[in-house]
């Protein structure tokens, strides 16, 4: 049975811990999965670190050619079975130390491999989750090690077409001893999710509890489908102008001309006339804002998307707040990223209720939300990797929209200002300034 406690945050935990281990041939996305499966629970503020074995490798055998994973090849058998027992002593380590999802990145490709890690872990009290990746699509196949494959540190500096053949020889050398977790036979008991075809088809075998299903619920979203998600905050308001937070308040002259603009830039970062579908919050602001974007988009208001609640502070000014509430003027910029409003919200909290969000933006394609700045910020950290500590300090200026660009291993970014002057919402630590400049050069 799972116990709950509390963190040192007082966040009410699970005391289990989970080992996820990637099982799959190479270039089947086990290192994607890997990775945004380790950013999503980061982002919610559980400790989850990633083990990959072909890190390991590298110190022992940098620039192995296929021969190197074939079956009967003993040294490269010895380097590839201690280069695995590094990565698993340093994540038995991290366990020790706190961490909760630990995911070990590697083919884990045949049953005494899984069975050798399953029984380390039991011994050390961690459930094991299998995510197994099948794929079979060889034109996928081969567009994913064009991908990332021949830039991969194994074929630094080598010609990128006989790199990809290397890679394919890898693979073969790899289907020879590989079993696929067994569902009818022995491997029945274990604990996986089989993702079939980039999740086209999925399998869920012996979930055990709610960070596991949490977690399976997550990898069974993902796609890997070309998209970019555009993120807008609402055109400056009349309570921008003034310097107040919160509110319900309606847009300036400026931020009108904003919103009148926003088709415009919109079309010129889309580029190929795809249709968008926008998500605004609920406030008036952010559909004002998106108000005469075309009729052929498809506009859905989300509560999720609402500001951060200022509780007792709404409607005030930084100034207002330190003469009124001072400490907790003072606590706010000490951990901005844990201070809740007197009645109000965290930034904590406000990713909390975006995970709905966050999910959803995993499942769709193109997809344009207009929001607002804290809510901004949260969304971007999840994409750029923005740590806690610093996402709530950044600058996200008004009239801007920001395309962001998922890609195998990262997100790429591009902005496109609108040229109509704003204010700057922006406040650095300490400050009461109704509206703050210059802004630091890094925040720009
Ligand atoms: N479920 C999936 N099935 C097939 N390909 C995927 C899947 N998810 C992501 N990809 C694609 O896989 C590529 C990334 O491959 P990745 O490095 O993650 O493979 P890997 O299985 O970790 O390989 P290796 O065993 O060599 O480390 C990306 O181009 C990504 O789009």
């Amino acid at each position: 049975m799972t116990k709950v406690t509390s963190n040192r945050r007082g966040v009410q935990v699970e005391d289990t811990k989970i080992c996820v281990v990637m099982v799959g041939l190479p270039a089947r996305g086990k290192s994607y999965i890997a990775q945004k499966a380790q950013r999503y629970l980061q982002w919610l503020s559980i400790e989850a670190r990633t083990f990959n074995v072909g890190n390991y490798r590298r110190n022992d055998a940098p620039q192995p050619n296929a021969e190197f994973f074939a079956a009967n090849n003993p040294d490269g058998e010895r380097m590839r079975k201690a280069a695995a027992e590094a990565a698993v002593a340093d994540m038995m380590g991290w366990f020790r130390t706190g961490g909760v999802i630990g995911i070990l990145d590697a083919t884990n490709s045949t049953k005494t491999r899984r069975r050798w890690v399953e029984d380390i872990l039991t011994r050390e009290g961690i459930e094991t989750l299998y995510v197994e990746s099948k794929c079979d699509d060889e034109d996928l196949i081969m567009a994913n090690i064009r991908d990332v494959k021949t830039t991969s540190p194994d074929y630094r500096g080598q010609d990128p077409e006989k790199a990809a053949q290397d890679f394919r020889n890898r693979i073969r050398n790899y289907e020879k001893v590989y079993q696929s977790v067994d569902a009818d036979g022995d491997e029945g008991d274990l604990t996986y999710l089989k993702l079939m075809d980039v999740g086209k088809q999925v399998i869920i075998n012996r979930i055990k509890d709610y960070l596991q299903s949490r977690v399976v619920y997550y990898l069974m979203n993902l796609h890997i489908r070309p998209r970019s998600v555009w993120l807008s905050r609402h055109g400056e308001s009349t309570y921008n102008l003034d310097g107040r937070i919160g509110g319900d308040s309606l847009l300036s002259p400026r931020g009108e001309m904003y919103a009148k603009k926003l088709p415009e830039l919109v079309a010129k970062s889309v580029g190929d006339g795809r249709p968008l579908t926008v998500w605004t919050s609920t406030l008036r602001r952010t559909i004002a804002t998106a108000r005469h974007l075309p009729a052929t988009y498809n506009q859905l208001q989300w509560k999720a998307l609402d500001e951060l609640d200022s509780g007792v502070c709404d409607g005030y000014t930084y100034q207002g707040i330190k003469d009124k509430y001072p400490e907790d003027f003072a606590a706010r910029d000490e951990d901005k990223y844990n201070y809740r409003y007197r009645g109000g919200e965290s930034y904590r909290d406000v990713v909390i209720r975006l995970e709905p969000i966050i999910m959803e933006l995993e499942r769709s394609e193109d997809i344009l939300i207009v929001t607002h700045q804290a809510v901004l910020r949260c969304i971007y950290a999840y994409f750029m990797k923005k740590d806690q500590a610093k996402s709530p300090w950044m600058n996200v200026p008004l009239h801007t929209l920001i395309k962001l660009t998922p890609r195998a291993y990262g997100t790429d970014e591009e902005r496109f200002e609108a040229n109509i002057p704003a204010v700057s919402t922006w406040r650095g630590k300490g400050s009461t300034a109704k509206h703050e400049d210059p802004i630091p050069d890094v925040l720009r």
